[in-house]
């Protein structure tokens, strides 16, 4: 996972897309659905878990903890947990890939188990920050031996019984927030977090569903989220709905490709993930969510998504945590929109897989597109549809992000000669699927040799 050979991408003009598409589970709440089932005491069931690389590196790090994980053979996992506080010391290093997400998250279920346990990832994952989750942990009594600028590798002890705090995120960031509360799971006490600004509450959701003690209150100073441990999960049965950060490469797609008319079904409509719909409806996009229903306590829709004349915008700051993971594919709407788009107010795309300022900017203007690049955001010169011309034969470098990747082969679906990308292997982090979709609605993607 971690040393996956580059697998360079070429792709252009696509005929109309047309069709329907069922995007994989979503990859917030599959890391959660193996995680809080790995503590739960008895079987749980899990049907649409996403089977990317980041998810089954969740898998291998929870079964590595004691938990029993099995896919069946109609596709759904069952999962045999350890109880809380009843994670194992695991043998061998936890090899997170190129997994934020995990890696976070599981260094705060270890906070507070007497385990001590080393992560290690992928060259991009390696670069990024884990002060935000080391600091809170280690308030609460794990202790840290890290990589210089806290960085992975690391090797952590965790402490039992920890010791609850009340933090107060400095940083718009699910993954702290997540980090925190569960290592508040095993701790004895009310552990709490306070987010000024909210973030995606799968945790929070989920936790509640796998009934653990945990309430939020909404008070000027923010959300207050505060979990009782030491808790008992019991075992759940999960419908993971689909991922809306992958749902937003079609719906850009169809925006953007002349004559489109597409369906996304089964897609997760929770309000703290659906700033890349609010935005690209304000550019004027056509996406109609029909069939609006409720599963397992999320909000699920199809979205029908039409070609439209995008025009730029300035994108609300306040929509950035709804749709921190969907600027990339932002950024590629804004460049055949009218006019021009500014994105300001998105700092933490830098500490990304790759930072994605930087990355769309040179991979946009390797595409013929007229960007300016600040500190926390881009500001993009739309093309009022006109097509790219293509990179002319120069490859966008996807700095092992899987989002920059999935971005520009989008962007190539509306380009007259080829955007060639140097490596497309990551989009298996987080959308085995997306190529063959991108061929069963009519884009034309082709593996090129090395
Ligand atoms: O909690 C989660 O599942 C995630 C939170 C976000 O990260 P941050 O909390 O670092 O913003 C997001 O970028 C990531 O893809 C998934
Ligand atoms: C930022 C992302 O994931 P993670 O932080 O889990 O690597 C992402 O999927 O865009």
């Amino acid at each position: 996972m971690s040393n996956a050979s580059p697998r360079p991408l070429s792709i252009a003009a696509a005929s109309p897309l047309r069709g329907t598409v069922t995007v994989p589970g979503d990859k917030s709440i599959s890391h959660r659905s193996l995680m809080f089932a790995g503590l739960a005491v008895g079987e749980s069931r899990i049907r649409g878990l996403l089977e990317g690389e980041d998810v089954l590196a969740t898998a291998a790090a929870m079964r590595a903890m004691g938990a029993d994980i099995v896919r069946e053979d109609d596709g759904s996992w069952t999962v045999h947990g350890v109880g809380v506080g009843g994670l194992l010391q695991p043998q061998t290093a936890l090899d997170m890939g190129n997994s934020g997400t995990s890696t976070r998250l599981l260094m705060g279920l270890v906070a507070s188990h007497p385990i001590t346990a080393t992560f290690v990832g992928d060259a991009s994952l390696s670069k990024r920050p884990m002060a935000r989750v080391t600091e809170p942990l280690a308030m609460m009594g794990a202790d840290f031996t890290t990589s210089p600028g806290g960085r992975l590798p690391l090797t952590m002890r965790g402490l039992c019984p920890a010791v609850p705090i009340a933090y107060t995120l400095p940083i718009a960031s699910a993954q702290v927030k997540s980090a925190i509360l569960l290592a508040g799971l095993n701790t004895p006490g009310i552990t709490r977090v306070i987010e000024p600004v909210p973030t995606r509450d799968h945790s929070e959701r989920m936790l509640r569903g796998f009934g653990a003690d945990l309430i939020v209150e909404e008070t000027p100073e923010g959300r207050v989220i505060s979990i009782t441990g030491e808790a008992t999960l019991k075992p759940q049965s999960i419908d993971v709905p689909g991922d809306p950060s992958s749902a937003g490469f079609w719906m850009v797609a169809a925006s953007i490709v002349p004559g489109s008319n597409i369906t996304i079904r089964n897609v997760l409509m929770n309000p703290t993930r659906t700033g890349l719909v609010a935005a690209l409806r304000l550019m004027g996009a056509s996406i109609e969510a029909v069939d609006t229903r409720d599963v397992g306590g999320e909000s699920v829709a199809d979205l029908r998504v039409r070609h439209a004349s995008l025009s730029g915008i300035e994108v609300p700051a306040d929509l950035a945590p709804s749709m921190i993971d969907e600027y990339p594919i932002l950024f590629v709407a804004a460049a055949f929109a009218r006019g021009i788009t500014v994105a300001r107010g998105a700092h933490e795309l830098r500490v990304k897989e790759s930072d994605r300022i930087a990355t769309m900017a040179a991979a946009l203007t390797l595409a013929g597109v007229s960007v300016t690049e600040h500190e926390d955001g881009l500001t993009i010169e739309g093309r009022d549809g006109e097509p790219l011309a293509g990179t002319g034969g120069d490859r966008v470098a996807s700095l092992l992000d899987h989002r920059i990747a999935m971005s520009m082969a989008v962007a190539g679906m509306h380009s007259r000669e080829a955007v060639l990308i140097d490596d497309a292997a990551p989009i298996a982090t987080s959308y085995p699927a997306f190529i063959d979709t991108a061929t069963s609605l009519g884009a034309a993607p082709q593996w090129v040799a090395a």
